[in-house]
């Protein structure tokens, strides 16, 4: 990972696009596009991103990106951040930018003093709506949370998947219920709590399986937080890395009265993702 505080220059990076970007969502497309062959995303790291963490911003686009620190950054006034820009960006031509970006100190600074600042071409690219709603990450935020899957992905242009790693389970599932892997992902953003019809994908697989998965406290078992994939096409044997994707919200998270009762509901969630998942190509 490039971490531009710490390198000196870039060179051969004309374009420049600038934002936070968690999410990677169409509104973020739409500045990417407008990079051209030798474009480079800066990404302002809060620290905060938890819809596309870290790394995770890389999946979705193929152009070079380099971090920024924002706290390297916010204490700088609009001059020296533009001075910051071009001793690191050498070649730099062009900045793309959305309508709403602020920079600086108490993020005093918008589009109008980096076209004021900049000696180079300032690219301001118009709001991005889905259904009249402008697309921003808190909204896509706000959306997981009330486990409204369909709008989320829709705003993201992707289906939203969170990445994790592989642990033990509490080794009742097989046995009693059906077969799970357990994950840990904890820099996600974790949907609402409840059943989903899923893709997951292990390790470096090249395709998803059609899966259900469940995310929340198993009210029904030890009461702990567990987000828990079954595979709907066979059995899977290599899981160190783990990466799901939510496709549609089945049903909320609920306490049964026995293990029975609850495998019931899970052969009917079984049945609803199937159904969820049927079309879709893996
Ligand atoms: C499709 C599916 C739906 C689930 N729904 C619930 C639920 O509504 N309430 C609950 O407490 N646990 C639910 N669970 C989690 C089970 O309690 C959990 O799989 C069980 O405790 C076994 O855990 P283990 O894999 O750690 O052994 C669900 C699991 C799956 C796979
Ligand atoms: N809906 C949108 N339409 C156009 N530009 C956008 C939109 N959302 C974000 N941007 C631009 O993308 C960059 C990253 O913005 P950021 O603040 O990280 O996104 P968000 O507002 O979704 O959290 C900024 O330059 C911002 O102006």
């Amino acid at each position: 990972m490039v971490i531009l505080n710490t390198v000196t220059t870039i060179k051969n990076s004309t374009t420049i696009a600038i934002g936070g970007f968690d999410g990677m969502h169409i509104g973020h497309q739409a500045l990417f596009n407008e990079l051209g062959e030798n474009g480079t995303i800066v990404v302002i790291e809060t620290g905060y991103a938890n819809l596309t963490p870290k790394r995770c911003r890389e999946k979705f686009t193929n152009k070079n990106i380099i971090y920024l620190e924002l706290e390297s950054i916010r204490h700088l006034d609009g001059v020296g951040f533009m001075k910051l820009l071009n001793e690191k960006f050498v070649d730099l031509e062009k900045i793309v930018v959305g309508y709403d970006f602020h920079f600086g100190k108490d993020r005093r600074y918008s589009y109008v003093d980096l076209t004021e600042l900049f000696d180079g071409e300032v690219v301001v690219v118009d709001e991005v709506t889905h259904k009249n709603d402008s697309v921003h990450s808190h909204k896509i935020r706000a959306k997981l949370q009330i486990g409204d899957i369909k709008s989320a992905n829709e705003f993201l242009g992707h289906n939203y998947t969170i990445i994790g790693k592989h642990i033990r389970g509490q080794g009742i599932g097989a046995k009693e219920l059906v077969a799970t892997i357990n994950v840990q992902a904890t820099e996600f953003l974790m949907p609402k709590e409840g059943v989903y019809a899923t893709l997951t994908r292990i390790n470096d697989e090249e395709h998803f399986h059609p899966s259900v998965s469940f995310v929340g406290h198993r009210v029904t078992t030890d009461g702990s937080f567990a987000i828990e994939t079954h595979i709907l096409d066979g059995e899977v044997t290599c899981k160190e890395r783990v990466e799901i994707s939510f496709v549609a919200y089945i049903r909320g998270n609920e306490k049964f009265d026995s293990l029975e009762e609850l495998k019931k509901m899970i052969q009917k969630d079984i049945a609803k993702a199937s159904k969820e998942l049927k079309f879709l190509q893996l």
